[in-house]
């Protein structure tokens, strides 16, 4: 790392670090630090290079997209078509198919890396950022494997820790009583390891969805909880893909239009919902979207499952007992091994000391899309607008530009 320059041994004669095999390095970067290796961060890095400007990612595991290389099941894909999800100045492989696999995505991640020259420290976990104002710059410090403690020091901070840094698991009454595993869709790979098994899968997003289908083509008995409501909508409608369509027609009619468009579509393609107990939302799916980041279900089989009574879907549950689970309607069923879906959260205000820009509830910025992107002193965030990898890019390129502006003067 020849563009980071260590200026300071700090904390070796720390009377707390005696018995810690930590030593403190302090290390100047003249650029910007990314914190994240995933989409956005590589992104953000690609389009500061496009503008001759370097940059520091860290990255808290081994590899560049964890989320994707590691938490992500096997039948994963793309859920939208290719061409909303490519990142800034690299397009998709023409050979690659319209909603290219887990595999595929990765080894464009991969290239893309590779082409833009990027090269990310791993094994860097920042456990704080804090702005000083004495000296006007960001302090950054980091953990690494073996507790060694780095801080970096940088006139920019942006933020890439992404919405699903941290996996959301619920508190059920009983749960610890439960016999059989309990695991988030984080750690679930694939249906094989629950052959023959009845399995409850609580949440249904995207993940708990694509699970219960999984589970049930490698001939296990998935149920789903869906303790609210939930927007299920055909992957593809009139042709094309329904967010393409959906992206199209806002351009013409406003969200509340579009949004009676495309359930009026569904109702045609699969029908009533509510009648397997998967019910619509008051909001519309784009509206409820931009309003509280909820996406809805783009249906890549499921549905039909449920149709055919492959798939149980139960209300909210109550509690979990040995071998079981006690719904709010009162039903109880066995259950072999219970899988939560129950999603993700941001992790910035476990470590970020600046307040302004994120906000301490949920860990995303206070401002909504578009304007979340920016905050004081050298702050930003990139990954945050609940836009998925089309609102990684623009803030991207927004960031890239805003810094090119104050390298230049
Ligand atoms: C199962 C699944 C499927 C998805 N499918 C799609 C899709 O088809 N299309 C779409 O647009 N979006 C999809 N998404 C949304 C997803 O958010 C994006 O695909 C994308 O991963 C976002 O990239 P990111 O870089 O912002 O966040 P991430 O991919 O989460 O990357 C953040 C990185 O930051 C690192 N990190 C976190 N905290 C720290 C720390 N304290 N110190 C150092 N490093 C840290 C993490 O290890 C991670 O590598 C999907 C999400 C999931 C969970
Ligand atoms: N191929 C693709 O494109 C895929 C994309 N994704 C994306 O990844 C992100 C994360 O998705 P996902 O993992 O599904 O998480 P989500 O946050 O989208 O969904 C979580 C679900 O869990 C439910 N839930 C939470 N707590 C409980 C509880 N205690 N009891 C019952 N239900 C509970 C929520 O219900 P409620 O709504 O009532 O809060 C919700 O239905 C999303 O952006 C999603 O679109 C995920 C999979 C595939
Ligand atoms: O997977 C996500 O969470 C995304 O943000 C991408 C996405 C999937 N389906 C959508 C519907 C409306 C807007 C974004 C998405």
């Amino acid at each position: 790392m020849d563009y980071c320059k260590e200026v300071e041994g700090k904390g070796v004669h720390d009377p707390f670090n005696k018995n810690m095999t930590t030593l403190s390095r302090c290390v100047w970067v003249p650029y910007p630090v990314i914190i994240g290796a995933g989409p956005s961060g590589l992104a953000t890095a690609a389009c500061l290079k496009q503008r001759g400007i370097s940059s520091l990612i860290l990255e808290r595991e081994n590899c560049i997209a964890s989320l994707w290389k590691l938490k992500t099941y096997d039948r994963l894909r793309l859920h939208l078509p290719k061409h909303f999800c490519q990142l800034p100045f690299m397009p998709f492989p023409e050979s690659f198919p319209t909603y290219p696999t887990k595999k595929q995505f990765l080894s464009y991640l991969e290239s893309y890396k590779n082409h833009f020259g990027l090269d990310p420290v791993f094994n860097k976990t920042v456990v704080s950022a804090e702005f000083d104002h004495r000296c006007g710059f960001w302090r950054i410090k980091t953990l690494g494997l073996k507790h060694e403690e780095t801080e970096y020091v940088s006139r920019w901070l942006i933020v890439a820790t992404g919405e699903n840094a941290e996996e959301v698991v619920p508190k059920i009454e009983g749960m610890d009583d439960f016999s059989g595993p309990i695991l988030h869709t984080s750690s679930y790979k694939s249906g094989r390891l629950f052959r023959g098994k009845d399995v409850l899968v609580v949440g249904c997003g995207n993940s708990g969805m694509e699970v219960c289908l999984d589970l049930c083509n490698c001939e296990a008995r998935p149920s789903l909880v869906v303790r609210a409501s939930v927007h299920v909508l055909p992957q593809e409608m009139l042709g094309r893909s329904t967010f393409g369509l959906s992206m199209w027609l806002l351009k013409w009619f406003p969200v509340r239009i579009v949004d009676r468009l495309l359930l009026l579509l569904s109702r045609f393609t699969i029908g009533d919902t509510g009648k397997f107990g998967l019910h619509r939302p008051q909001l519309g799916p784009l509206e409820l979207k931009s309003r509280s980041g909820k996406t809805p279900v783009l249906d890549v089989g499921t549905l039909d499952k449920i149709k055919s009574g492959n798939i149980k879907v139960y209300p909210g549950i109550k509690r979990i007992t040995y071998n079981a689970a006690e719904f709010v309607d009162g039903t109880k069923e066995n259950f072999d091994a219970v899988i939560l879906a129950t999603g993700y959260k941001s992790n910035v205000p476990q470590w970020l000391k600046d307040r302004d820009l994120f906000s301490e509830k949920d860990g995303l910025p206070r401002e909504t899309f578009p304007n979340g992107w920016k905050g004081e002193c050298g702050l930003y965030a990139v990954g945050f607008t609940k836009r998925g990898l089309l609102g990684s890019s623009l803030d991207a390129k927004r960031i890239a530009e805003d810094i090119a502006l104050q390298w230049k003067a």
